[in-house]
């Protein structure tokens, strides 16, 4: 097992990270009040690993209050807020209860989001169970659900107490599920870290496989990058959106196909082809590496083609991304592998051309 800490002074916090440790009770004790633990899963989460953590509380001598959402980013609404907030209500929950978020992005934004504003604040603890929660969304405190005009609309900066990987839980994630948490790791070596993409390139089939050793550095790799950004910057003040790299391409193809064509690591992946493109085509990013990107997104067997939608809707989407100011859109973009830069100074022109070349069919 290891740990690493997000640097936050006092609101610093573990990253376990090992085989196993769902069955852990010690990882988790500190993390928990006196009060009530509430766990939040969903429907497909919650008979997989949830009887596992339910053993580990009630060795513990905690009997966990059990809230089961439905399964999907459709559902990553204010709705859920309102539902887990009765539950708790019903089951006489205060202010010492503890929220577990067990399960994917979704639970977890959702749980911590629900955290943040329950009787003004409890604390809470990430378990993330997809690959894309355990080295992105599980770390950081980014909290939040979608509005149908755009994606994380509703949200709040909280950060959780503890996040507990225990990477066993992936060996039940679907494939698909598996490739799309990889486009956030191909993103650390593109915004931060020059090494770790070219790790990937060397390691790209063994992580494909989930070769043990190489899943464990690659998760590892993932969150020290991410924690590395947000104790630099914790409320995106400025250096944090570049952790933002493909989103603003890639929540709008979200938005705008409803919330459930595309995973969100597949629209990352496409809006990553997309920043890359529009880096070049501003003469800030090399052709050669452009197309190492490319390659390397593919080997991944992750997308580079966008949904072939008016550029109006890209556009209306993109106008809402919380980057903006002023109403002027801004971008991460490369100028180089592992060097990102942010800017409003983008001639639409160039992102509409960077939007059509990736459309399919073309
Ligand atoms: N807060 C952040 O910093 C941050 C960062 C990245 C992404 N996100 C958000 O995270 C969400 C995407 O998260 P995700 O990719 O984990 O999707 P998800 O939470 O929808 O999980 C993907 C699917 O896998 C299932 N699942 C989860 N764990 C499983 C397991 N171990 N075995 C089998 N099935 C399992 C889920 O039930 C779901 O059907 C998006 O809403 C995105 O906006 C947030
Ligand atoms: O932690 C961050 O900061 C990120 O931007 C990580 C992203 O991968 C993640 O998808 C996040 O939810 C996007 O945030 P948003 O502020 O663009 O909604
Ligand atoms: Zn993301």
């Amino acid at each position: 097992m290891r740990t690493l800490t997000v640097e936050l002074g006092p609101r610093a916090y573990p990253i376990h990270i090992g085989a196993g440790l769902l069955c852990r009770p010690e990882l988790l004790e500190p993390a928990l009040g006196k009060g009530p633990v509430a766990v939040v899963t969903n429907t497909t989460v919650g008979p997989l690993y949830l009887p596992t953590l339910r053993e580990t509380l009630q060795a513990m001598g905690r009997e966990p209050v059990v809230i089961e959402l439905p399964d999907g980013e459709q559902y990553k609404t204010l709705a859920a807020i309102e539902q887990i907030v009765d539950q708790l209500l019903a089951h006489g929950c205060d202010r010492s209860t503890t929220l577990l978020a067990l399960g994917g992005g979704v639970v977890g934004d959702i749980t911590g989001f629900a955290a943040s504003v329950y009787q003004r604040g409890v604390p809470f603890v990430q378990i993330p169970t997809t690959l894309l929660a355990q080295v992105d969304s599980s770390v950081g405190g980014k909290t939040g659900v979608n509005h149908p005009r755009g994606k994380n609309m509703i949200g709040t900066f909280y950060q959780p107490r503890a996040v507990l990987i225990d990477t066993d839980t992936l060996k039940t994630l679907p494939e698909r599920e598996y490739r799309s948490g990889i486009a956030e790791v191909i993103k650390y070596g593109l915004i931060v870290d020059q090494g770790f993409f070219n790790y990937l390139e060397d390691n790209m089939d063994a992580l494909l496989a989930q070769e043990p050793g190489v899943l464990a550095h690659v998760i590892e790799q993932s969150c020290a990058d991410k924690a590395w950004v947000v104790a630099k910057d914790e409320t995106e003040g400025g250096l944090r959106a570049i952790l933002n790299l493909g989103h603003t391409f890639g929540h709008a193809i979200e938005a705008a196909t409803g919330y459930g064509t595309y995973l969100h690591g597949e629209a990352v992946a496409i809006g990553m082809a997309m920043a890359a493109d529009l880096s070049r085509r501003l003469d800030l990013l090399r052709e050669s590496e452009q197309s190492a990107i490319y390659r390397l997104i593919k080997r991944a067997g992750l997308p580079t083609a966008a949904p072939a939608l008016p550029v109006a809707d890209y556009l209306r989407y993109m106008r809402v991304d919380k980057k903006a100011q002023e109403g002027r859109m801004r971008f991460v973009l490369l100028t180089a592998i592992g060097e990102a830069t942010i800017t409003g100074d983008v001639p639409e022109a160039a992102v509409i051309e960077a939007i059509q070349s990736h459309m399919e069919g073309r």
